[in-house]
């Protein structure tokens, strides 16, 4: 990861007069890393020459996708008028699945530089983070970028901008991150707008967690703000929420590479080494002060990342179960997020159930799994979290269908959000359409400008979270944007789904759904299944039961296979052969009852093919 620090002293205290603490806020895709890469470059903090693409970007797989998942703080110099300062850019993650995160590094700053795409407009996104911004007082920098593309239409979104948070279309700045026209009016500008960060340099000190990174070499780094007081090397420091101590073993500031300082005062953005290894210890949102004088009352806003989707993950080859535990125990020091429990499956064997804050979350840690740890791994359908009522009143949380009670029901409950959706005005019927046949309650709607309408649905959880947008993205042909946010619960009518292979039931197949869509997975499933499972040396029915009811059945024809009549008699060591061949291939084989079933059906029945989120965004 990094390189050793380089140790050039920054003054113990910088003063606050001279700080500007922003961010960027913008939809996916609309040029906020690129325009945070070319500001390191034009304030001289990164070289031409270093400059890799997208240099706060840090994880190969954010690389790779081009999205940003963890916020990362730089400081920058800057001269106006004569005068140097100090600008902090802190750098925040654009999906949904993140929201938690965009909030905590916005009350790390007093202004955001809300980006908008001069060919795109205003998004789902662009919404959400202003309004995220808006509830933390800060200051707002319209701006649009892009200016270069022959696409663009400055003219019209500025004007939407304007009417959006008010002021002038005129004042709505025009910059290309990629050229670099325009971005050194637009750092002038945040010198100027944004104000100076206030707090009490005397009270003892509390500094506000806004991100916390795993570093192999130097255990968890976490980035801070001072909001009183300040930081010094050496002292000890206690979390506020859990009461836990650590010593101060290196604090200092990214430019962008770390550079320990003196300590840090008040409005200053920085990091701290404590040597802790579990950035559980160190929880986005949390206050840091000083155990010696500590503060009496924690900043605002501290609240536990929820998962929001499970998923069981079984590693295909059963020996590889230990690896899964290990890589599990290390995703979990980088990512406060993640949490799992070992959970086993008739079916799958060994595993792990596993909750995420979204499929793009899930998708992420399945792809490292993978990739880092060199894992083959079969996940199971997607859930989200119910919660059943029984008759004798007890309540089950339940996050795996296969553990759906059997005893009597009186009610459950789902999840719900309340989902924004902006698209052109000539899809809105396509767009109620799918959210009506999504069980979603129309919430309003709203004219951004005249051919641009923001649509507001409550819908559950489970009718969103999985094929949602791509299905919304092709009846709009790629131009709705989509946010939603957790909304309570509500009752439902949801029904578990089993599947049964000769009668007997694989759990990994069964599924919590709504009463009105069972007979479809049924079907779905069963059909699915006959495609993928081989003919057997006996006829195999494959049913969908709800309870003891059975909604839909296929079957799979007996098949009697004899390896060896095609070794007319004759040689025999060919004979032997060809059994070691068929003794290879069982290996591969789970048996399901009397059943074989090869592992790549469970693989090719589990990812559901049309719903699986390709566009990532
Ligand atoms: N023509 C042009 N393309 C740009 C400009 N800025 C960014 N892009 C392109 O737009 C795409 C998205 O840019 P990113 O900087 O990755 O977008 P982002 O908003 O940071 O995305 P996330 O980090 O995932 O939120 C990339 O293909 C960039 O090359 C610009 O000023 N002009």
């Amino acid at each position: 990861m990094s390189p050793m620090a380089r140790f050039s002293p920054v003054p113990a205290a910088t003063d606050p007069a001279i700080i500007r603490n922003f961010c960027i806020i913008a939809h996916i895709d609309h040029g906020k890393s690129t325009l945070a890469d070319r500001m390191l470059q034009s304030t001289g903090v990164v070289e031409h020459r270093n400059m890799k693409a997208q240099y706060l970007d840090r994880m190969d797989i954010e690389r790779e996708r081009g999205i940003t998942i963890k916020s990362q703080a730089v400081r920058m110099p800057w001269e106006l008028d004569g005068e140097s300062y100090a600008l902090n850019m802190i750098d925040t993650p654009g999906h949904v699945d993140f929201t938690y995160e965009v909030s905590r590094s916005l009350a790390a700053c007093e202004g955001a530089v809300l980006l908008v795409d001069a060919a795109q407009g205003i998004e789902a996104q662009t919404l959400a983070n202003l309004y995220l911004a808006m509830e933390n007082d800060l200051t707002i920098i319209p701006v649009l970028n892009k200016i270069d593309l022959p696409a663009a239409q400055p003219e019209k979104y500025a004007e939407e901008l304007a009417k959006l948070i008010g002021g002038d279309p005129a004042d709505v700045l025009r910059v290309s991150g990629k050229t670099g026209v325009g971005v050194e009016a637009l750092l002038d500008q945040i010198v100027r707008e944004i104000p100076a960060p206030q707090g009490d340099p005397n009270a003892p000190a509390r500094a506000m967690i806004f991100d916390s990174v795993y570093d192999t070499y130097r255990g968890v780094v976490t980035y801070v703000r001072v909001i009183d007081g300040s930081l010094s090397p050496r002292e000890r420091i206690q979390m506020m929420s859990t009461r836990a101590s650590h010593e101060l073993l290196e604090i200092g500031v990214s430019s962008p590479e770390p550079t320990p300082s003196k300590g840090l005062g008040v409005g200053e953005v920085g990091y701290l080494i404590t040597g802790v290894k579990d950035v559980r210890l160190s929880k986005v949102g949390d206050t840091v002060t000083n155990l010696a004088k500590p503060a009496e009352k924690s900043l605002e806003g501290y609240a536990d990342p929820k998962p929001m989707v499970f998923s069981g993950l079984y590693p295909i080859d059963g020996a590889d179960y230990p690896v899964l535990r290990e890589a599990l125990e290390k995703l979990m020091l980088n990512d406060a997020a993640l949490v799992y429990e070992p959970e086993t499956s008739a079916a799958l064997g060994f595993g792990f159930r596993v909750g995420f804050l979204g499929l793009l979350h899930l998708e992420i840690t399945r792809e490292r799994l993978e990739r880092e740890y060199n894992l083959d791994l079969i996940s199971t359908a997607p859930n989200v979290e119910y919660e059943v009522t029984l008759e004798d009143k007890k309540v089950v949380t339940v996050t795996n269908p296969s553990e759906y009670p059997e005893g009597k029901i009186k009610e459950v409950r789902e999840p719900m959000v309340s989902a924004t959706i902006l698209a052109p005005n000539e899809f809105v019927g396509a767009i109620m359409e799918l959210c009506q046949s999504r069980r979603g309650v129309l919430g309003g709607m709203d004219y951004l400008s005249e051919d641009r309408v923001e649509i507001r649905y409550r819908l559950p959880l489970a009718e969103i979270v999985f094929d949602f947008f791509d299905i919304l993205k092709s009846k709009t042909r790629g131009y709705a944007s989509l946010d939603w946010k957790a909304d309570g619960e509500q009752v439902a009518d949801l029904v578990k789904v089993d599947i049964l292979l000769q009668g007997e039931q694989v759990d990994a197949f069964s599924s919590i759904t709504h009463k009105d869509k069972a007979y479809a997975y049924g079907v779905m499933m069963t059909g699915k299944l006959r495609e993928l499972i081989p003919r057997q040396q006996f006829e195999v029915p494959i049913q969908a039961a709800i309870g003891s009811r059975i909604i839909a059945r296929e079957s799979i024809r007996a098949i009697r296979k004899d390896v060896l009549a095609k070794c007319y008699g004759g040689d025999i060591s060919r004979k032997r052969k060809l059994l070691e061949k068929q003794k290879e291939g069982k290996k591969r084989m789970k048996m399901v009852g009397r059943v074989e079933v090869p592992q790549e059906a469970f693989v090719a029945a589990l990812s559901s093919d049309e719903s699986k989120d390709k566009s990532k965004k």
